[in-house]
């Protein structure tokens, strides 16, 4: 199994190209599900969870096709987010396999577009990252709401909609991004209006409505709480660009926070991720957006400690929250970190503690007493965010830090040790 080696101690200095979001891409692709034609999408990121997605899509029939152009073709150490053409000319099967779904939660999510093309959709349960229970009961009563008949048996949820599904008015009783992506594609093509309320506003979100509405759907407000669905009879192909990735971008500004040094991160864009590149401001990082993206630097004048919860969109996001906790335990003080949208995403507090960390958890708050000196050890990811926040730990540890089960990473950083090491830290990975 491959593992990551840090010696930690060095500034960055250079420019990391940010890429394609994993999770705006995830949805797009599914999307591609809802159209016979071809569904372009640019700025793809080469990660694990795409390469699974794009299996999952090829089992329901969906053909694709990796154009030769990189993307980022000059960046320091560069990313090489792809443009992939997508085409489900037919579906050739409604079924989505607990052999496929298992491996990632977003594969859930096929279940909308196929209920809303086939009426018809027998999906597993999902797996994904074990941050908590992460139920599906959000997806069955929107489903439901459409028109849609729904069971669950033997692990599946069979959805069924006879006669296309109808729009209605659907309010989430909890925020919910996925649900939010689901009951948006089932919507495009249901009979009628359907207002979402309550809907999630990530940019995520926003990104997959502006690929729905290029493919010739009517969605009006995403992006706010309430989105307006007009149904239409079809979709067609569409050019679309996958927005960047705002977890990667604050992941690297978080590492420059702790490692110190002077980073131009590429592409990036602030409103992205303004909660968090203020809470990394207060932290003592000079944060500068440029017209090529942002620019992090920190000199030798260490950490503040800042106190942080996390919330949907606009608030800070929990896929930083780990990382947060990594930059805190070198902070000049105590900070309090309280994790508000997932109920188990603290299993990187027991492998910081290996690296010097005293963090003590109080329920759904991890109160973190800065250290002056972490030292380097052998680690475990535990997931992805989790994962990333040992390596910027390592980025500041003294001596040698080794973070196994890294294909946790792989799943959501694209060449991450290319994209440090181009910038001075001592990094690589070692296969076997
Ligand atoms: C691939 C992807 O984009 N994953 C992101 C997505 O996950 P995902 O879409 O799974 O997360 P949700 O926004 O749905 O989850 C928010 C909360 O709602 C709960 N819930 C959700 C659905 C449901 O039917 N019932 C229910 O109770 C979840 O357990 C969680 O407590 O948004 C999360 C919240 O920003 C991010 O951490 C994930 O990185
Ligand atoms: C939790 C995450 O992914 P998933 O929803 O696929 O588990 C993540 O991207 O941090």
């Amino acid at each position: 199994m491959d593992r990551i080696r840090i010696v930690g101690g060095r500034e960055l200095a250079g420019t990391i190209p940010i890429s394609g979001a994993k999770n705006a891409a995830l949805p797009l692709m599914i999307a591609a599900l809802m159209t016979g034609d071809t569904l372009t999408l640019e700025n793809v990121p080469h990660l694990a969870d795409v390469e699974q997605l794009i299996r999952i899509l090829g089992n329901h029939g969906v053909d694709y096709s990796v154009n030769g152009k990189r993307d980022h073709q000059n960046g320091n150490g560069g990313g090489y987010s792809r443009t992939i053409n997508f085409t489900a000319r037919d579906i050739v099967d409604t079924t989505a396999p607990y052999e496929l779904v298992s491996k990632m939660r977003a594969s859930f999510w096929v279940i909308g577009p196929l209920l809303a093309r086939m009426g018809e959709a027998r999906v597993s349960l999902p797996g994904g990252c074990a941050i908590g229970t992460r139920p599906v009961d959000l997806f069955i009563d929107g489903l439901q709401a459409l028109g849609s008949d729904i069971d669950v048996d033997n692990g599946y949820v069979i959805a069924k909609a006879k006669n296309r599904l109808q729009g209605n008015r659907y309010v989430f009783p909890k925020v919910s991004v996925g649900a939010t992506h689901v009951l948006m594609m089932a919507a495009a093509l249901a009979r009628g209006e359907t207002v979402l309320e309550n809907a999630a506003r990530e940019p995520e979100v926003v990104n997959l409505a502006e690929c729905l509405n290029a493919m010739g759907a009517k969605i009006h407000g995403a992006g706010t709480s309430t989105i307006t669905i007009d149904g239409v009879d079809q979709l067609h192909g569409a050019n679309v660009r996958v927005i960047p990735d705002r977890i990667e971008t604050g992941t690297y500004a978080m590492a420059v926070a702790m490692a110190g040094g002077d980073v131009l991160l590429k592409d990036a864009q602030p409103d992205l991720l303004q909660t968090a590149l203020d809470v990394i401001g207060q932290t003592g990082a000079e944060i500068t957006p440029t017209n090529e993206g942002i620019r992090v630097r920190r000199n030798g004048a260490g950490i503040s400690p800042v106190d942080i919860t996390t919330e949907p969109f606009p608030g800070f996001p929990t896929d930083l929250q780990a990382q947060f906790m990594g930059l805190m335990t070198k902070a000049k003080g105590k900070s309090h970190i309280t994790e508000t949208i997932f109920e188990n995403r603290f299993m990187h507090v027991q492998e910081l503690a290996r690296l010097g960390a005293r963090i003590t958890l109080s329920g759904q708050t991890a109160i973190v007493d800065g250290v002056s000196k972490l030292k380097g050890a052998p680690v475990m990811a535990t997931d992805l965010r989790a994962s990333v926040s040992l390596v910027i730990a390592g980025l500041a540890a003294e001596g040698e830090t080794t973070v196994n089960r890294i294909y946790h990473l792989d799943r959501g950083f694209e060449r991450l040790e290319d994209k440090l090491s181009g910038c001075g830290a001592v990094i690589e990975r070692i296969s076997g």
